[in-house]
């Protein structure tokens, strides 16, 4: 337990007991509370709220030069890593991931507001050419009091990835953790603080995102919501963000096929098809969890990546050996079981995994086995919906043009691989697949200088790249007369 106490939840800068019902955060390595809060009510969000636009108009960190809030968020940058240690385990216990993963996310975290700071401060506005006697420009503003609403997965990175930007371009932010992962959020709102975020800018409002988050997407004074979460949530938001014509960022979900040619390198391909699905236990957006080979190499491959995959290290999360921790609750791990029991319902065949392991190190956490189906085709529901866990379907192809047609084939388009040392055909593929993100001859790399989000049901909008900071401003056009044209009506 990290702490017996009831946690204080983050309103406007008033660190305090939320109003809303008391609730236990759980290890998934073991189901053992680790924390205690009380979750926030509808008046703290509307508290929250008010006070955040206050905050946004009088605490002068709008006003800042874009070089003074850049030192701040190059401190929250220096103070995640001279902290990263407890961060990370922390991290580890809200979510189960293991140390390694998290430790390479806080490190991700720190990376991210180094990266807006220094976009900040060499953010250029443009001068428009002219089409008149005028100079033209454009310019950026901040909106006021954005939102941040963020999913269990990976905590620290998707908080960080929402709140520097928002932050470098000055606005307030409500930040909504996942109900069963707020400790984060929580750290990093005191780690802004102590960098010298005025209060009042950053709120962290846990609590269940139907009632919470809903009424805060729905709040009058919130400008912009940038979401990561499920499909269904993210359409819901769309709705509410129509109705206000407010503008939204949507990270989604994904189904992405990783594709392997006859002449890939199959060591290197192994590796990337296991990493791709099996890292994170699978709960990632962008897991590579339809496995489509070449049917020349098609049993070779699978029965090496099948091998692989029940030897990979699957169990605590502390230890630095572990490649696989557990899933993220009970009911999860239902859910994915249900979902193996459907694949094998619809023809498919377990290659490896489909069970809980056994063990007394196994009995009280939401252990699951990496798996793999085959036998399946790409229209099979377990390969058109998303599993959100270690979950693989393996598939052969016959030719480019049927591989390509199959990898297209879903409402997802998140991400893609494609593994092949012709460098003709994967630029094909590459180009020919509908994803927001392709790795060639590599999987689930990123660099918080390069833009991510998706297609059709993965999404809308980006995240990260120096342009990410302008999905927290107002764009706007200026005209600046010179008089040396009168215009029409001059009298
Ligand atoms: N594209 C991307 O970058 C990523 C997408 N994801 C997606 O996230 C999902 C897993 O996360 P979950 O927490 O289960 O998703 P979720 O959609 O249930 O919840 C995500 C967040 O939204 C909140 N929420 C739920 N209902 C809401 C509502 N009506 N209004 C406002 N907020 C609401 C939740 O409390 C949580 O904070 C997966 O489908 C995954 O693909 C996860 C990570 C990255
Ligand atoms: O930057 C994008 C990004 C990185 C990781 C993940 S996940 O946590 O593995 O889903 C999602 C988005």
């Amino acid at each position: 337990m990290i702490s017996t106490e009831l946690l204080p939840i983050n309103v406007a800068g008033q660190w305090r007991l939320g109003g809303g019902d008391a609730y236990e955060s759980l290890y998934p390595a073991n189901g053992e509370p680790i924390a205690r809060l009380k979750a926030a009510s509808l008046a703290d969000v509307d508290e929250a709220i008010v006070r955040a636009d206050l905050a946004f108009r009088t605490s002068g960190w709008a006003q800042k030069l874009p070089h003074e809030r850049a030192a701040v968020l190059h401190r929250v940058a220096q103070l995640i890593r001279e902290e990263a240690e407890p961060l990370a385990q922390k991290q580890r216990l809200d979510n189960g991931k293991p140390i390694n993963e998290t430790r390479a996310l806080v490190a991700s975290a720190a990376a991210t507001f180094q990266f807006f700071a220094a976009a900040l401060e060499t953010l250029e506005e443009t001068i428009t050419p002219s089409r008149g006697p005028f100079v033209t420009m454009s310019v950026h503003e901040p909106m006021g009091v954005v939102a941040a609403i963020t999913p269990w997965n990976s905590p620290i990175a998707s908080e960080a990835q929402k709140l520097a930007p928002a932050l470098a371009a000055g606005n307030a932010v409500i930040v909504k953790p996942a109900e069963v992962t707020p400790l984060m959020a929580l750290e990093l709102a005191r780690i802004c603080e102590a960098a010298g975020v005025p209060k009042g800018i950053v709120s962290v409002l846990p609590g269940k995102g139907s009632v919470i988050g809903d009424a805060i997407t729905k709040h009058p004074l919130v400008k912009r919501v940038s979401f990561t979460g499920g499909t269904t949530t993210g359409k819901h938001i769309a709705h509410i963000a129509a109705d206000k014509m407010m503008p939204v960022s949507l990270e989604l979900g994904g189904k992405s096929p990783t594709m392997v040619l006859e002449d890939a390198d199959l060591d290197h391909a192994v590796n990337g098809v296991l990493y791709g699905i099996f890292s994170s236990s699978g709960e990632s957006c962008i897991a590579g969890s339809r496995l489509f080979v070449a049917r020349r190499i098609y049993d070779e491959f699978v029965t090496r990546v099948a091998e692989a995959a029940a030897m990979l290290r699957v169990g605590d999360p502390a230890s630095e050996r572990t490649q696989m921790g557990p899933l993220i609750t009970a009911k999860h791990r239902e859910s994915i079981e249900r979902y193996v029991e459907l694949g094998v319902s619809e023809g498919g065949h377990i290659r490896t995994g489909g069970v809980r392991p056994h063990g007394a190190a196994f009995d009280s956490g939401y252990f699951y086995t990496p798996t793999i189906l085959e036998g399946l085709t790409n229209s099979a529901r377990i390969s058109q919906e998303e599993v959100f866990g270690p979950v693989l379907v393996a598939m052969p192809f016959d030719n480019e043009e049927e591989l390509i047609a199959q990898a297209n084939d879903s409402v997802y388009a998140l991400a893609a691989g494609v593994w092949s040392r012709d460098f003709k055909r994967a630029w094909r593929l590459g180009r020919a697949v509908q994803a927001g993100t392709v790795w060639v001859n590599t999987y689930k790399q990123f660099s918080v200088s390069t833009p991510f989000g998706g297609w059709r049901d993965s999404g809308l909008g980006r995240e990260k790249g120096r342009e990410g900071i302008f999905q927290y401003m107002e764009q706007k056009s200026m005209y600046w007369g010179t008089n040396e044209q009168p215009l029409p009506w001059a009298n």
